[in-house]
């Protein structure tokens, strides 16, 4: 199984300390959820741990420092879906999908049969086959997120890190979205996702990380980590925890 391996990470930007001292273990056939209020630094410690900002500590992929690692064998290892992302040009949505593929292509090769295998297998997990020939700039919010997910599906990496995936996707979608995650780490990968639903957090995840004002508070299942005391401490509201949902009910001043 995939392994991906934080050691006393930090992150600074801009002069400021905005990831401090974490440190966790992840293995594939694990949904891991991140969660913290705005600003917590879950996007910088997702962009420490796929490489893509200088961080203090160590991060390991499959055991090896993954800021020495070639940037095209990162890209073939994780996917990664950043958070909210604009689109500049008007590419049809099957070649936006294709890009995920790039980063098993040599610089001459060109798309074959396999990847075009992965790229419909891709957008039909993600329920946009029926938007391929439409132009990804002319999505709504919702219907680009998924688009956006299904390029990150394409690379078929064993460790797929989404930033917020759910942001403007229906009730209906949020919860196909969660399948979806919870059917990738089920086939033996990593998954990490940003979320801000506690409730869906703490109904798919196996793993909970919690961010708080650039720490980690909190690591380990969702009914030993969303707590009374925790979402007052975090998050600074009550809830009402009903059936395994967690339903915030008002903020704690
Ligand atoms: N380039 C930067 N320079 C300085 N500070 C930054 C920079 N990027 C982010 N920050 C700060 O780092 C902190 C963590 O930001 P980050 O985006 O990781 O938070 P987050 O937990 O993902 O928040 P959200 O839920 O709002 O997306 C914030 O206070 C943010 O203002």
């Amino acid at each position: 199984m995939v392994s991906l391996v934080a050691e006393d990470v930090g992150v600074t930007l801009g002069g400021r300390d905005v990831v401090h001292g974490v440190s966790a273990r992840l293995e594939g056939g694990t949904l891991v959820g991140v969660l913290g209020p705005n600003g917590a630094g879950k996007s910088t410690l997702i962009r420490a741990l796929v490489g893509l900002l200088p961080a203090r500590g160590r991060v390991l992929l499959e055991g090896e420092p993954v800021a020495a690692m070639p940037r095209a064998q990162v890209a073939r290892t994780i996917a990664y879906l950043p958070q909210g992302q604009t689109l500049h040009w008007p590419l049809g949505v099957e070649r936006l999908v294709a890009l995920g593929r790039l980063p098993h292509l040599g610089p001459f090769s060109r798309i074959g049969e396999a990847d075009r295998a992965a790229v419909a297998r891709a957008m039909d997990r993600a329920e946009v086959t029926h938007l391929a020939d439409r132009t990804a700039t002319e999505l709504s919010g919702g219907e680009r997120a998924r688009v956006l997910l299904a390029r990150a599906l394409a690379v078929e990496a064993p460790v797929l890190v989404a930033d917020e995936p759910l942001a403007s996707l229906d009730p209906e979608h949020q919860l196909h979205g969660m399948e979806l995650l919870r059917g990738e780490a089920a086939a033996g990968r990593l998954v990490i996702a940003v979320l801000h639903d506690l409730g869906l957090a703490a109904r798919f995840c196996d793993r909970l990380l919690v961010m708080d004002g650039g720490r980690l508070v909190a690591d380990g299942p969702p009914g030993a980590v969303l707590t009374p005391a925790l979402l007052a401490q975090v998050y600074r509201v009550e809830a009402a925890f009903e059936g395994g949902a967690v339903i915030p009910l008002r903020r704690l001043g």
